[in-house]
């Protein structure tokens, strides 16, 4: 079962331990990224005064990285990031660490901490970006930084690149790296970027910690939904307006859920990978779902959360109505953002659309879409997960489960679908559902000692990228 039959050679590995010195000085690296605004406000507004002082402060807290011979560093779009860190054996596919320095808005309401302060308090680094996602771009940057002080070099050559607009969509930052790229006739052996977690406590009866690496993530579909009626006196008003037949069309959209997915989709795979983590009889119920899927589905939509992982989700985010408190309005418009399942397309969930909302006052104007993206392998022979698995392995001994998953989000790491049939979207963090609601929400943090072991992984996967690989058997294999 090894990796392309290669036989197991394992170079000595740098130890992945840090001194208190360099300890100390990772995380006031942290400190001081999440205290520059880099705020994503809208599709074309962002911080760039921020966004360039953000520049600066890598390359004075990672000096190394910035004049070693064999680092290339590009600014692309302006305030993106491409490195390519060359290494010594060129028959190596390379492949790439992708994170975004941009954050979205935190108005100080709500925050325990103010959202820029980065301070630490109770073991905790405070603030925006601390989860999503400066601490992957400071973590990936400070590996580096820490393996080239200890001489290293790497035998496979890796790209890492940043972006600086994956907020609002990242067609400057992650588009333009991606494109130049391709025209350099790249291929990659393997992408990691953002995604999902180490999760813990999101699933009612299961104790343990279970690692999911996204091996796809959704779909995207932003539908402007539009009435217009005749304008008028509201002394007089008609029996429907603009607004009220645009409300009762979102609503029934809101009340009409899209088909449960869970039949034809990855989740069947993951929930069996982690049926022997439950007790009696959760364990014999998902280790049987050719009888007990029907229940086990009913189960998953009830919660919001893993209610994103068996269906389209629609959600409405803008209502637009109305000019003066006496006027009928002529137009109504509606925003819904839905996160198309794998197993369906873009085309199929417009037709579902059209069918609900069954009103032909209501326009529809489709103003970005994208389909779901591949499912990249997660078998033995896939370098990127394997290496992702064990690396996870031996950073986190206690997590027994590392399966396939969906990312129910997106990433910037879409963009780059041309250049590699592996997109694996992991952070190497515990998620809780606290913090879960943190990402995008108020109290965003992360424990100092989390950061630390974030940067070891990074440390250590490197290394491992670098070693033939045989892949190490599921425990329940042993
Ligand atoms: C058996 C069960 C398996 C798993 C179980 C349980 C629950 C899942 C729990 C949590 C999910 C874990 C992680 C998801 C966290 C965040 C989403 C990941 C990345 C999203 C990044 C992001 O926010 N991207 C933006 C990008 C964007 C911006 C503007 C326009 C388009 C896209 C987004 O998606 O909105
Ligand atoms: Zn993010
Ligand atoms: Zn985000």
């Amino acid at each position: 079962k090894g990796l392309g039959g290669q036989k197991h050679q394992r170079a000595s590995q740098i130890p992945s331990q840090f001194s208190q010195g360099e300890r100390v000085a990772m995380k006031e690296a942290l400190k001081g990224a999440i205290h520059i605004p880099t705020v994503s406000f809208g599709p074309k507004e962002l911080n760039t005064t921020a966004l360039a002082e953000f520049g600066e402060y890598i390359r004075s807290v990672f000096p190394t990285v910035f004049k070693t011979s064999f680092v290339q560093h590009e600014v692309i779009g302006e305030y993106s990031h491409l490195f390519t860190v060359q290494g010594s054996d060129p028959s190596l596919q390379p492949y790439m660490l992708l994170a975004h320095s941009d954050v979205v808005p935190a108005p100080d309401e709500g925050w325990e901490v103010p959202p820029f302060s980065g301070l630490e308090r109770d073991g905790f680094i405070h603030g925006r970006g601390t989860l999503d996602n400066k601490n992957s771009v400071m973590a990936i940057l400070q590996a580096l930084e820490l393996l080239l002080l200890r001489n290293y070099i790497p035998r496979r050559s890796f790209f890492i690149a940043l972006g600086h607009d994956e907020e609002i969509s990242g067609h400057n930052g992650a588009q333009k790296i991606a494109a130049l790229l391709q025209a350099r006739g790249v291929q990659l052996a393997f992408i990691v970027d953002e995604g999902n977690f180490i999760l813990d406590g999101f699933i009612p009866n299961l104790k343990k910690p279970f690692a999911i690496i996204a091996v796809t993530e959704k779909g995207a579909i932003n539908l402007m939904l539009q009435v217009n009626t005749t304008p008028g006196h509201s002394s007089a008003p008609p029996k429907e307006t603009s607004i009220g037949i645009l409300a009762a069309a979102v609503s029934r959209l809101e009340q009409t859920p899209m088909p449960n997915m869970f039949g034809s989709g990855l989740l069947k795979t993951t929930l069996q990978e982690l049926a022997h983590e439950f007790p009696f009889p959760t364990n014999i119920i998902l280790s049987n779902l050719w009888l007990f899927g029907p229940l086990v589905s009913r189960l998953i939509e009830r919660n919001y959360i893993t209610n994103a992982l068996v269906r389209t989700t629609t959600a409405l985010t803008m209502f637009n109505a109305g000019v003066k408190v006496n006027v009928i309005p002529p137009v109504a418009q509606a925003i819904i953002n839905f996160r198309v399942d794998p197993a369906q397309t873009v085309q199929e969930v417009l037709e579902l659309v059209k069918n609900i909302v069954a009103d032909n006052r209501v326009q529809f104007q489709v103003l970005s879409a994208f389909d779901p993206l591949p499912v990249s392998p997660s078998d033995h022979q896939a370098l990127g997960y394997q290496l992702l698995r064990q690396t996870i392995r031996s950073v986190f001994p206690e997590v027994n489960i590392v399966a396939p998953g969906v990312c129910i989000g997106n990433t910037d790491s879409r963009h780059y679908a041309n250049l590699t049939t592996g997109i694996y979207r992991f952070n190497p963090l515990y998620l809780n559902p606290q913090s879960f609601r943190s990402i995008h929400g108020i109290n965003e943090k992360i424990s100092v000692r989390a950061y630390e072991t974030q940067v070891k992984f990074i440390f250590e996967f490197v290394q491992n990228a670098d070693t033939d690989q045989e892949p190490v058997p599921h425990l329940h294999e042993l």
